[in-house]
């Protein structure tokens, strides 16, 4: 008897690569691809209050498609449970990487920094707030690539990114003075100063704000009182003394962080922040799709179109991985189903 009879011949699964408060994440096989998934498995009784917290997150999810954004690639609802289908990320947390360099170099910084930047310019213009960036919800895919996780807290603001927050929320030694002050804030603005808090432990390998009493942390962050060890360039200072700005609006704005002469050192190109997701559906998997299914192209287009994030959705997305990883656009099967 399977414990999770609803992904029973969708999908394999394989031991669990974590299980955090309120969620377990498994690995899978997508069984039709044969592409490795995670598979993140909620239970609705333990989310109680946090609930919210998980339609947050699917529906932001399912308006984000970027490189550097874990792909969701289906949700299964039932009575008592949530699956989120997403994307396989086996370096695991930058957080675990950091701790286990102790600190990195400013070249790798820079490289992870610049996807950073990337994902969070995107999802800003998207109309997204993250508001909980750290490194535990920055993962690595198997080319170390950023993938950022956890929009359980991001807000889309009614009134787009210029309309004011309230709720106080993320975790506080990222938190930007305005946010842990209960002022009204833009999301954009405590994405910039969690920004500049995130490059700091990167290149220091610990946080610039920091204490036991969490009124003594309040303090700091409200002051702006943190140090720079001796190691750190007279760039990287700078960069970050632009991003850890009390007031949000001396902060850095998105735009100049694109092209800032400390992320295009030694690279000389501005952050391709764009997604390099096509907007259209690719030919190959529809096609690939449509035969397996025995449906017309025209059928599976509108059917695909429709993203409902059901298998057909994620056998979709996922085969477009594999183009993407230049692996054939096929399918392990392409009898057309039987009923
Ligand atoms: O694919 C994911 N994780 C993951 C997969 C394989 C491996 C590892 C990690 C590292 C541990 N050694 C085994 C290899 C993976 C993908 C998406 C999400 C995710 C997306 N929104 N929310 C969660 C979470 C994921 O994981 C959590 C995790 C598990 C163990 C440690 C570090 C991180």
């Amino acid at each position: 008897m399977s414990l999770y009879p609803e992904l029973k011949g969708f999908y394999h699964l394989r031991e669990t690569i974590g299980s955090g408060g309120f969620a377990k994440v498994k690995l899978a096989y997508h069984a039709l691809s044969g592409e490795k998934v995670a598979i993140k498995i909620m239970d609705k009784k333990t989310l109680g209050a946090e609930l919210p917290r998980v339609t947050t997150e699917i529906a932001a999810m399912k308006e984000l498609c970027h490189q550097h954004i874990c792909k969701l690639f289906q949700v299964i609802e039932t009575d008592t449970k949530f699956f989120l289908v997403l994307e396989y990320c086996p370096e695991g947390e930058l957080f675990d990487y950091i701790v286990s360099k102790d600190r990195l170099d400013e070249s790798e910084a820079q490289i992870f920094f610049r996807q950073i930047v990337a994902a969070v310019a995107y999802i800003h213009d998207c109309g997204f707030a993250h508001r909980d960036l750290k490194p535990e919800n920055l993962l690595l895919d198997e080319d170390q690539n950023i993938k950022l996780i956890d929009f359980g807290l991001c807000a889309k603001p009614k009134g787009g990114m210029e309309s004011l927050l309230t709720t106080l929320c993320g975790s506080p030694a990222y938190a930007a003075p305005e946010l842990i002050s209960g002022k009204q804030y833009l999301g954009s603005e405590v994405d910039q100063w969690s920004m500049g808090v995130l490059l700091y432990a990167l290149l220091c390998g610990f946080l610039p704000f920091d204490d036991e009493s969490i009124t003594q942390l309040y303090k700091k962050i409200k002051t702006g009182s943190y140090k720079f060890p001796e190691w750190l360039s007279d760039g990287s200072k700078e960069l970050i003394s632009q991003l850890l700005q009390i007031d949000p609006k001396k902060r850095i704005p998105i735009a100049e962080l694109l092209r800032h002469p400390w992320l295009t050192k030694n690279v000389n190109v501005p952050i391709e922040w764009k997604s390099k997701y096509k907007k259209s559906l690719d030919d190959d998997c529809i096609t690939e799709l449509a035969v397996h299914y025995g449906k017309t192209r025209l059928q599976m287009e509108e059917e695909i179109s429709q993203w409902k994030y059901d298998y057909q959705t994620a056998t979709y997305f996922l085969l477009l991985e594999k183009k993407m990883k230049g692996k054939p656009v096929r399918l392990l099967c392409r009898h057309p189903a039987r009923n």
